[in-house]
């Protein structure tokens, strides 16, 4: 009986979803104001981090730039103040928990208590099980999964001291369906981690605090240059990709997949649940 009223009550909740989301597509969806709040980004001498951080500082937001690699951080950095906007950069090795926690410590102390958190510093094996050093696997998870619940456990107590902020969690369709062992795992933990901090928040009356989670398609960064994947869709433009991230991000959207095609493979999970209540 009890599964009877769950399912009922999950095709209310998706149909008043799809209705919501069909009412909104037409409709333009207000952008918040994101002026002068502190911005952290990490992986932000990447490609996409790079693109964000140029994003976020034409949208007014003050940036804290976090990368290992501090030449490519650094020059994220000057094209930030080439905007006139104010750019701390740290060289932070996401892998490490406590490196991770210092940083914090410093941030909070030289430049502020941080209110929108970008996690989207990445990394791919992209090699067969077999053929995948451990060391690699290992450093797949730790930056692209563990590194969200030590960054969130560093700057979420202040945001949840003010009921401000957002958490924006830079996962992957990848997150959705499977392929690169090591790199899906870790996407898949993003989304776990996306949906149950969403939940967690929501369970604690947090109304103002945001998460959104973003999957995109490939994008053409050349991080999955040389790794073995076959697509007939072409790869997604960066600046395209984090374009329609930020208006997601700016209307307070929870999900974003990057083409709508993405939703597919996302949508097949209900499937998953059709099995579980036979
Ligand atoms: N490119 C794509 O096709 C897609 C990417 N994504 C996701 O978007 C995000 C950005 O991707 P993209 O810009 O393409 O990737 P890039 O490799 O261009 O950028 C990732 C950045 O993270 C940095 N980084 C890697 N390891 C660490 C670490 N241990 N500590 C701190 N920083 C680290 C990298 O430094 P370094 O260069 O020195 O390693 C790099 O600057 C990632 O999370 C990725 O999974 C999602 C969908 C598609
Ligand atoms: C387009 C498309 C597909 C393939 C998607 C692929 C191959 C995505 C790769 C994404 C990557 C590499 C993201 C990196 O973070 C499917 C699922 C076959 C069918 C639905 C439409």
């Amino acid at each position: 009986m009890i599964v009877l009223v769950d399912l009922l009550l999950m095709l209310i909740d998706l149909t008043f979803s799809i209705l919501t989301a069909v009412i909104q597509t037409f409709l333009r969806p207000r952008l918040k104001c994101i002026d002068g709040e502190l911005c952290l980004i990490t992986g932000a001498g990447g490609a996409l981090g790079r693109l964000f951080a140029l994003e976020f500082a034409k949208e007014g937001a003050r940036l804290v730039l976090w990368d290992c690699n501090a030449t490519a951080n650094e020059r994220t950095a000057e094209l930030v103040r080439e905007l006139g906007v104010e750019a701390h950069a740290y060289t932070v090795d996401l892998s490490e928990r406590r490196s991770i926690y210092q940083a914090a410590d410093r941030v909070r102390a030289e430049v502020g208590d941080v209110s929108i958190l970008v996690n989207n510093a990445g990394v791919v094996a992209g090699r067969r099980l077999l053929d995948c050093p451990d060391e690699l696997l290992e450093r797949t998870l730790l930056v692209n999964c563990h590194a969200l619940f030590w960054m969130t456990k560093a700057f979420l107590p202040q945001m949840k001291a003010k009921n401000h902020g957002h958490i924006v969690t830079i996962a992957s369709a990848l997150g959705l369906f499977s392929t690169a062992c090591d790199y899906c795992a870790s996407k898949f933990g993003a989304v776990g981690f996306h949906e149950s901090l969403t939940h967690e928040l929501l369970a604690e009356d947090l109304d103002g605090i945001k998460t959104t989670l973003v999957c995109p398609y490939i994008v053409d960064t050349g991080m999955f240059a040389g790794k073995e994947l076959k697509s007939l869709i072409p790869p997604l433009q960066p600046l395209y990709t984090v374009q329609q991230s930020m208006k997601a991000i700016l209307a307070e959207q929870q999900m974003i997949c990057i083409p709508r095609l993405m939703y597919i493979p996302f949508l097949s999970r209900y499937k998953l649940l059709a099995t579980w209540a036979k």
